[in-house]
């Protein structure tokens, strides 16, 4: 990716006027109206009634309606609404200061559009990926988003329908046998979705990644225009559906897991950059059953990749189904014990498997190795954002529940669960929260550290907690290992997305850097948002011409 001057950029960059808006599509979608300065947009809520939102900050968007008083705004906040036109791009005006040392581009991808015609999707997860980039340069912001083409997205276009199989949506069938035959792709994995709205990796090559949990859901982009350019296509031959939505990418390396769905286990998988080729380091056999635990994320050290085996298991009939269940694509089988294993990354080698307490986990924040006084490996710290092993925050993601907010306190309490896994022949680890959960808000999810530490004892750690009552993590936290503490940001009624480290070059403290996240705002506004990695203090704002749906994982593209 050559570097382009700012004034190049902005030379190029779109109009502040959408470029192509999928109200402005031959058909409405929702009846979105939307003028061509992000004014205003008119929408008919689910009871036809027909709301004016101002864009406005100045103007509140609480609105009257006829059946119950005024609307709160969280009956329809801007987070839980789909992305109202397909790309835009322009400057922002930033209020404080962007460090002069921040010259790159953060990307962030996530489920930003939940509709298809008058069709609204049932779950966050379901979302079409759209993706945001702020792009700073000499202390200047260039925002952007643009939803990514999958074959997913462009097939719903066309077809006016969902055609693949998302997280919980799949397509209607015509009739029965329609249906069978689309059990058949499923066996290939060509009715599995290839919408890439869930994470955003940009390779040691240089090449930029959206991924999802499908492995054919890997698709490169630009990261400049946030063009579609192809699918990543994995050279090797290693099969399977399903990846880990969260690989571990270095500039020296990329290694993922593939779970084995027919015989129930881990491989463990390194891809060097430059390649598309995925070779195997070693595999690891499931201790439960019936099948793999849900891997969206796994941790590694410096010598060693941790795999966690979740009682929360794939669920292959689940995959097939018409409907979703509770869990969705998984079964909850907590009689099937949980367990972590530990791999040598350099001879794929399996040096520890342990049973641990019960826990749900979707993101591992970090590992590393604790050692004895002759530097010998005596046991492994393992962290993850843990919701005590309760299934339930699945259901809370149900955009029906993000979207009907009614002041109750009902976010599941979340902790940060540290695993301790001996690597002395013991066959149990220990699982406890790594600070007291109320520092915190016992809301816990979202999580980055400062690349420079992964895999390696860490002080630190960004993610969403919360400020109760809440339905939904709505605070930035600064996690400290050490003080056993944490330092919380709240707006509120805005909903923040993942508060993404970037350090200082030349830095030598962990903390030395900033943290950047994207803010979708109760008065149906957003921001970017930039704190001070240390102190955790606000240093620059910018607010953008639109509120942005609610977005999950990024990346940093310095600028070279
Ligand atoms: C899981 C499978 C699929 C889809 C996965 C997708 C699209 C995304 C998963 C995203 C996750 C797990 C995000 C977690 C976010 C957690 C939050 C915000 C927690 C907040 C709580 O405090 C496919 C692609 C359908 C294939 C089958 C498996
Ligand atoms: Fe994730």
């Amino acid at each position: 990716m050559d570097s382009l001057l700012f004034s190049d950029i902005c030379r190029n960059h779109i109009p502040a006027i959408p470029m192509l808006d999928f109200e402005q599509s031959k058909h409405k979608k929702h009846g979105f109206v939307l003028d061509n300065n992000f004014g205003s947009a008119r929408k008919p809520d689910r009871r036809g009634l027909t709301i004016t939102r101002v864009a406005s900050p100045r103007q509140p968007a609480i609105v009257p309606s006829p059946d119950k008083g005024t609307v709160d705004p969280d009956q329809n906040h801007v987070a839980w609404t789909s992305v109202r036109q397909e790309r835009w791009e322009g400057e922002l005006v930033v209020q404080g200061e962007i460090p002069s040392w921040l010259n790159g581009t953060y990307l962030r991808n996530g489920p930003g559009l939940w509709h298809i015609e008058d069709y609204n999707f049932r779950h966050l997860f379901d979302g079409y990926a759209t993706l945001v980039k702020l792009h700073f340069e000499n202390g200047r912001l260039i925002a952007g988003h643009r939803q990514v083409e999958s074959e997913a997205y462009k097939a719903a276009k066309k077809n006016k329908k969902v055609c693949f199989r998302e997280f919980s949506e799949v397509p209607e069938y015509e009739n029965f046998m329609a249906y069978v035959g689309d059990l058949a792709k499923l066996f290939s994995g060509a009715s599995l979705t290839d919408n890439a709205n869930t994470g955003v990796v940009k390779l040691g090559d240089g090449r930029v990644v959206c991924l999802t949990e499908t492995q054919k859901g890997s698709v490169i982009i630009d990261p400049i225009s946030l063009d579609t350019l192809g699918r990543f296509e994995y050279s090797d031959s290693l099969g399977g559906l399903i990846h880990s939505a969260h690989p571990i990418v270095t500039d020296a390396e990329f290694l993922t897991l593939l779970p084995d769905l027919v015989k129930p286990g881990y491989i463990v998988v390194r891809m060097q950059p430059g390649t598309n080729e995925r070779k195997v380091i070693g595999r690891v056999n499931c201790r439960g059953g019936p099948a793999p635990g849900w891997v969206h994320s796994f941790p590694v050290t410096e010598h060693y990749v941790v795999v966690p085996e979740m009682s929360l298991r794939y669920c292959a009939q689940n995959l097939l189904r018409a409907e979703p269940t509770p869990l969705y694509k998984f079964e909850w089988h907590p009689q099937s014990k949980a367990f972590l294993h530990v791999m040598c990354k350099a001879s794929g080698k399996l040096v520890a498997s342990v049973e641990v307490p019960l826990f749900v986990t979707f993101h591992f924040i970090n590992a590393y190795e604790e050692k004895d006084e002759d530097g010998r490996v005596t046991s492994i710290i393992a962290d993850c954002c843990e919701h005590n092993a309760d299934t339930t925050i699945l259901d809370k993601l149900r955009l029906q529940n993000l979207r009907s907010f009614n002041g109750k306190d009902v976010l599941p309490d979340a902790r940060v669960g540290r695993f301790r896994i001996p690597l002395d022949g013991s066959p149990y680890g220990k699982l406890e929260a790594a600070l007291d959960p109320d520092e915190h808000g016992r809301g816990m999810d979202m999580c980055s550290i400062n690349p420079s530490f992964l895999g390696k004892k860490y002080r630190y750690a960004y993610a969403c907690g919360a400020q109760r009552p809440c339905h939904f993590p709505n605070t930035l936290t600064k996690l400290d290992f050490v003080e056993k503490s944490a330092k919380n940001w709240h707006d509120e009624g805005a909903v923040p997305s993942e508060p993404f480290f970037v350090a200082r070059p030349g830095a030598t403290e962990e903390d030395d850097g900033v943290v950047i996240s994207l803010i979708s705002e109760k008065n149906g506004g957003g921001y970017a948002l930039v704190l001070d990695g240390s102190t955790f203090q606000e240093i620059a704002r910018a607010k953008l011409p639109y509120g942005l749906p609610y977005g999950l994982h990024g990346c940093w593209v310095p600028k070279k």
